[in-house]
């Protein structure tokens, strides 16, 4: 998948109903790069579902998978024939791990599924952090996790907006960085911690930036899309 000039738009459809998924998909597929997929939706209604949804645009499937080498590798080999441009795997699940969905994702050839690792939720803030064992708060975690995971063949990572600068400083421009957290002003935050505005992310350095309720949440959500793609592109 080719990188964005500047910060490309990704669109969540978090839902389980294939017809509001259809729906969604052809309204915002005009504004948006990608259609992000993750687990609510593929257990749902499956393989075929999603794949059905790829004729709007190509997709991130995030189904964040983290499991022993062996059976990741089987996974990122099942989910990689539907063709997702991306898909992910958890960093924390470790060096072999991610070599391992490297590796299955190899076998796709030339338009391989781009392997991003997650470093830590952007729903996690210090204290959620912390009550998990591990110390230090989530800029430390990110950038540990993040050399992890590039050293082991990852592609790309899932931070949030906030680790976009350090992990540039870091890692310099050749990682795909996918950022969720995006909430544009006046956006309820729900359950996300670690955000910033479209805007923030992007001038940070982000690739794509993930947005999920504050689109399929408004009132015209192709409007919602529309909006903040007009706002990348300023
Ligand atoms: O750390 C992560 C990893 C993935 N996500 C996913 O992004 C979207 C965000 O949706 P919003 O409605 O804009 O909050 C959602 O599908 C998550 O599963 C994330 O938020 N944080």
């Amino acid at each position: 998948m080719a990188r964005p000039a500047g910060a490309g738009l990704i669109a969540a459809l978090d839902t389980q109903d294939p017809a509001q998924a259809e729906a969604w998909a052809g309204a915002l597929a005009p504004h948006v790069g990608l259609l992000k997929l993750g687990l609510e939706f593929f257990v749902a209604q499956g393989p075929a579902a999603v794949a059905r949804l790829a004729r709007h645009r190509p997709l991130f499937l995030d189904l964040k998978f983290h499991d022993i080498p062996n059976t990741v590798a089987g996974a990122v080999r099942s989910a990689g024939a539907l063709r997702p441009a991306m898909l992910t795997v958890h960093a924390a699940g470790g060096p072999a791990m991610v070599a391992a969905a490297r590796a299955a994702a190899e076998e796709f050839g030339a338009d391989r599924p781009a392997i991003l690792a997650v470093t830590v939720l952007t729903s996690m803030d210090a204290a959620t952090l912390s009550a998990t064992g591990v110390s230090g708060g989530p800029p430390q975690q990110v950038l540990r996790l993040a050399r992890l995971a590039l050293e082991s063949g990852a592609d790309g990572l899932v931070c949030s907006p906030r680790e976009v600068p350090l992990l540039r400083a870091a890692h310099g421009p050749g990682p795909l960085l996918v950022v969720p957290g995006i909430r544009p002003a006046c956006s309820a935050a729900g359950d996300q911690s670690r955000t910033a505005t479209p805007e923030e992310a992007a001038k940070a350095g982000a690739d794509w930036l993930v947005v999920g309720r504050p689109i399929t949440g408004a009132p015209d959500p192709a409007a919602a899309a529309a909006a903040i793609a007009a706002s990348l592109r300023r």
